[in-house]
């Protein structure tokens, strides 16, 4: 059903939309770049994610099927760890009305973390919950593209994480996503790439670029840092398209593959959400049965390929090593950690399994 909104149909179903007068609105908790959110009232406490028109005089066409786009999608995605919808509103200002988060940003969160970094276990179990996340979204085909902690929620005990603001998301078209996308410092290197931009093309990524900002989220889980500290913003993607990436040096070493595979330069290289899923699950298991995870673990010869992505000169900005490395080129090595960290499981299942 088409609701009409000065010249724009929304073709918002009714049973999407709230009745204004049954949401109070209270305190400001939050804002973003298209909106504000204030703590509410619709029954239970709630969000409301109020859309601030771009230009300030009114809320135009654009904005209107942003909204649109907006309330669609995330009424769609209902996930354990994915803000819950409960309804939008189209007067007397366009509303998005969610589940409340007591625990504010995982940005916030980090930044006021008594123990930094976080220890291993919470940052493995913040990063499964984000992993489930977005298996889930891209197995419905859409690419959230705008992954990075101010867009991840916790639960008010601070256990878990649910992914929030599908302002950018998309669902991804057969001939490949086209346009800048996202907040820099976790942006892909072929979101910003500004070679296509040269030569006119479009710019063509799919969904792999949520893998990458997994990978920039997840090193910051493991770092209690921002990725590229010293770094401002707008310098990130140049040096991240010359291979940059955040250092190493304190990260656990188990941990490294998976970094390493999620954030290759080359996006086919990168692993699914599936493969991310299942290897946090099995390192969180033996983390928490108290067994080592060493015996997950290869040596340097037995992953890498043992050369490095190479297909650029000097970057254009060069960084303390303390604060970035050079990407290694993972394609063998990926196989080899999957099938290595898998083995343990065919083993069960074939044990189950025997005649
Ligand atoms: N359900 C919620 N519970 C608690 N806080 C929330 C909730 N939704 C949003 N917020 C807060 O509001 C902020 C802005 O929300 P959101 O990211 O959805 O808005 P946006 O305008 O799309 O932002 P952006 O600048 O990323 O485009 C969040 O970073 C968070 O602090
Ligand atoms: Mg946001």
């Amino acid at each position: 059903m088409a609701f009409s909104n000065k010249k724009f149909n929304f073709s918002i179903s009714r049973e999407l939309l709230l009745n204004p007068n049954d949401v109070s609105v209270g305190e400001m908790i939050g804002e973003g770049s298209h909106s504000i959110v204030y703590k509410g009232l619709n029954r239970v406490p709630v969000a409301v994610k109020i859309m601030q028109p771009s230009v300030k005089s009114a809320v135009s066409i654009m904005d209107k099927k942003k909204f649109q786009n907006e309330v669609l999608l995330l009424s769609k995605m209902r996930h354990a760890n994915i803000v819950k919808f409960v309804g939008a509103c189209i007067v007397p200002q366009l509303a998005i009305v969610t589940e409340l988060m007591e625990g504010g940003t995982l940005q916030r969160f980090m930044w006021s973390s008594q123990s930094k970094p976080l220890d291993l276990k919470k940052a493995l179990t913040f990063a499964l919950d984000i992993s489930r996340a977005m298996e889930f979204l891209h197995s419905e085909g859409i690419i959230h593209r705008d992954l990075n902690p101010a867009n991840l929620l916790l639960t008010g005990d601070h256990k878990h994480v649910k992914l929030a603001d599908f302002g950018i998301a998309r669902e991804e078209n057969r001939d490949g996503m086209t346009g800048e996308a996202g907040t820099c410092k976790w942006m892909a290197p072929e979101v910003s790439s500004r070679e296509a931009l040269r030569v006119e093309e479009p710019k063509h990524y799919d969904h792999k670029v949520d893998v990458y900002s997994f990978a920039l989220v997840f090193w910051e889980l493991l770092n209690g840092v921002e990725p590229f500290p010293d770094v401002p913003n707008i310098c990130v993607p140049p040096l991240v398209q010359h291979g940059e990436r955040p250092s190493l040096a304190n990260t656990p070493e188990e941990m490294i593959p998976i970094l390493e595979l999620c954030w290759a330069q080359d996006s086919d290289a990168r692993l699914e959400f599936k493969d991310i899923r299942q290897l946090l699950t099995s390192l969180l298991t033996n983390l928490t049965s108290d067994d080592s995870i060493d015996t997950l673990l290869l040596s340097d010869e037995e992953a890498y390929d043992g050369d490095i992505d190479e297909d650029s000169e000097t970057p254009p900005l060069s960084l303390s090593q303390e604060h970035c490395c050079k990407v290694n080129k993972p394609k063998e090595k990926k196989k080899k950690i999957l099938v290595k960290m898998m083995r343990p499981f065919v083993k069960m299942f074939r044990a189950c399994y025997k005649p």
